[in-house]
């Protein structure tokens, strides 16, 4: 029993411990993102049409994009002030009068957010120090534009999704507010806060709410957002690759479905592919609820943004997996704010991921 018990403790405390190089970057992470996808699922529950805006790119972003930037970024901001933030969103479009309502409706939320509990379950609150005193909506969208940063082939840089899968978020599936820092172009330590998604995929009445925390050479794992030990995850065996699933974007114009479709049938994959919006894609699979998630480009010459894949490519490397673009080259995030110098993406189990590969550069080349 007490070496049961010894066991969990080592379990709930491993990423905390002397072990961990980035222990406190971790601890914050946590916090930022609980009380982030507390608010973006406050904001999910009592969405309304006008709570959404397009932007220059013609993609949405919400109420809940904005103020979940705005909160991640303020305790960012205290705790690491040497640090840059990618973040996706900015106050531009905050500033106008058409969107001064939605503008008031960021303030709300992210100083009802400052007030609640969430975030502070841990040991020692990293949200103590911030206080619960009302901010305005001045220092609201400078915290949203402390995200500009770009990052670098070297130091230290977070990048921030405050809301991926805005999409899903409008469609009422699944959506992830995604955080990880990158030391010297590479995602070193990962936490995916998924709202809509239970603790046990087969098991529909388990909780909502899963968080999901990586660090290199640390492991991965999940808990719920209500309850603070961590749980290694792990990528399913594979036996036979015919028996793989895979996952993919909800949305057609995110990836190209007929050509994941012609890789399944290259594999003798037969299962139709999940399809689900955000990170929470790299979730399931290094959980083991799938095996590969493709990405391929849909319009030649996109680039991947840097935010869409930190924190899901630390997850699957330490839970057993590999990413890599559609080449088979490891993902740059040092390249500034997109991931310019690659194409696409490939994430599967270790074991299998050089066969994936080999049949993307064959349904590529049958284009
Ligand atoms: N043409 C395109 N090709 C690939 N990704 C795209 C895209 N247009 C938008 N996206 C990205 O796709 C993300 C959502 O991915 P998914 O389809 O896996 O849910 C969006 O993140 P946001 O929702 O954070 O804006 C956005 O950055
Ligand atoms: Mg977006
Ligand atoms: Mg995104
Ligand atoms: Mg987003």
């Amino acid at each position: 029993m007490l070496a049961r018990l010894g066991a969990l403790r080592r379990q709930m405390t491993s990423l905390t411990s002397a072990t961990n190089p980035y222990a406190k970057e971790t601890a914050v992470a946590i916090s930022a993102v609980l009380k982030a996808s507390l608010v973006a699922d406050r904001v999910f529950q009592k969405l309304v049409s006008t709570d959404s805006v397009t932007k220059d790119d013609k993609s949405p972003v919400t109420v809940g994009d904005y103020t979940a930037q705005a909160l991640v970024s303020t305790l960012l901001h205290h705790h690491f002030p040497s640090y840059g933030i990618v973040g996706e969103e900015d106050s531009k479009d905050l500033k106008t009068v058409q969107q001064k309502v939605l503008s008031d409706k960021i303030v709300h939320f992210a100083n009802w957010a400052l007030d609640s509990q969430a975030g502070t379950d841990q040991d020692h609150s990293y949200w103590s120090p911030i206080g619960k005193e009302q901010r305005t909506e001045t220092e609201w969208h400078e915290a949203i534009d402390r995200g500009n940063a770009e990052s670098a082939a070297t130091g230290r840089t977070w990048a921030l999704d405050p809301i991926d899968g805005t999409k899903g978020f409008l469609r009422k599936g699944q959506y992830a507010v995604c955080l990880a820092l990158i030391q010297d172009g590479e995602p070193v330590l990962g936490v995916t806060g998924c709202p809509n998604l239970p603790i046990d995929f087969e098991d529909n009445t388990s909780s909502k709410g899963t968080l999901f925390v990586a660090v290199k050479g640390q492991g991965a794992y999940q808990r719920s957002f209500d309850n603070e030990q961590l749980t290694p995850i792990h990528f399913a065996p594979i036996g036979s690759l015919a028996d793989a699933s895979f996952c993919e974007s909800v949305e057609a114009g995110h990836s190209d479905q007929s050509t994941n479709a012609r890789i399944a049938s290259l594999l003798g994959i037969t299962k139709q592919p999940t399809r689900m919006d955000s990170q929470a894609k790299y979730c399931s699979i290094s959980r083991g609820d799938g095996d590969i998630y493709l990405r391929l480009p849909v319009k030649a010459g996109y680039q991947e943004k840097i935010w869409d894949h930190a924190s899901g490519t630390v997850l699957v490397g330490e839970a057993g997996g590999i990413v890599t673009d559609m080449h088979g080259k490891k993902l740059d995030f040092g390249q500034g704010r997109t991931l310019k110098a690659n194409q696409g993406v490939v994430a599967a189990n270790k074991d299998v991921h050089a066969k994936v590969l080999r049949a993307v550069q064959q349904a590529l080349a049958d284009k």
